[in-house]
């Protein structure tokens, strides 16, 4: 796991973009892991931005995102599919049949998660994983406790995860209780993987993944057994972390 410390949301989107940019550049025919949230909407509004002024393309390249509420289709507007839609793939000439995110409304959401874990495996696995990470530090929705052998699998959500994401619906009783989220075996399958934190709602559990040892308590804390992992986190997301520990990850 490595370190890289920078500023604020600005400085970190803008580094999450270069990597996935030289990623593409360097495999035109590369396999995304994509995530949703906030912190993440920088970094695609940077790699918009790119391809528009740069002509970056993605014909070649293939995404899968983490995770889908279930019971939200593509066109419900705080479903997943709807905000890679509206934020990045809308911007970008990626083929629409190149994007793979779980589908929420699957009649059989357990045939879903196997279709899903196969396609991926099929693609040949995932070259570059973007991440963000849940108060409670989830990644993807695999909430704490979760094994780190799952591979895609349904989820019922956590309520505090239900609270932290009440903020993109109408109400608290919008939120769904139940997701598909890929496992934390697939997300570990992945060649590298950047796991971005900013902001000081972040603090807490930032400076639990550096101090803790790695437990299922804290699925984050698996990346640590992982070669190739960059963390791009900012000030006020590190703000708790010391000193020492920033120093053993600094790159
Ligand atoms: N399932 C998503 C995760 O993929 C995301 O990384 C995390 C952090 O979200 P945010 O970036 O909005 O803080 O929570 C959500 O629940």
């Amino acid at each position: 796991m490595k370190l890289m410390e920078v500023k604020d949301y600005k400085e970190m989107s803008e580094k999450a973009a270069k990597i996935i940019i030289e990623q593409i550049k360097k495999k035109p025919n590369s396999v995304l892991g994509l995530a949703t949230g906030e912190t993440v909407l920088g970094t695609y509004a940077a790699l918009a931005d790119d391809h528009r002024r740069n002509g970056t393309s993605y014909e070649r390249v293939h995404t899968f995102n983490l995770d889908e509420y279930l019971g939200l289709g593509p066109d419900h507007p705080n479903s997943y599919h709807y905000y890679m839609n509206r934020h990045l793939f809308s911007h970008i000439d990626i083929p629409v049949s190149q994007t793979y995110i779980p589908n929420g409304l699957a009649d059989d959401a357990e045939a879903e998660c196997k279709r899903y874990e196969n396609l991926i495996d099929e693609v040949g696995g995932i070259d570059l994983q973007l991440l963000g990470i849940g108060r409670n530090g989830h990644i993807g929705f695999n909430e704490p406790g979760t094994p780190f052998s799952t591979v895609t699998h349904v989820v019922e959500l956590a309520p505090s995860t239900r609270q932290a994401n009440a903020r993109f619906f109408p109400t608290l009783e919008d939120v769904p209780s139940k997701a598909i989220t890929m496992g934390i075996a697939t997300i570990m399958k992945s060649g590298h993987i950047i796991l971005l934190a900013s902001g000081k709602t972040k603090a807490p559990i930032m400076a639990q993944l550096f101090e803790k040892d790695v437990t299922p308590l804290i699925p984050a804390s698996v990346l640590k057994t992982h070669p190739n992992v960059t963390i791009i986190a900012d000030q006020e997301a590190l703000s708790l972390v010391r000193d020492e520990q920033r120093k053993v990850y600094a790159i």
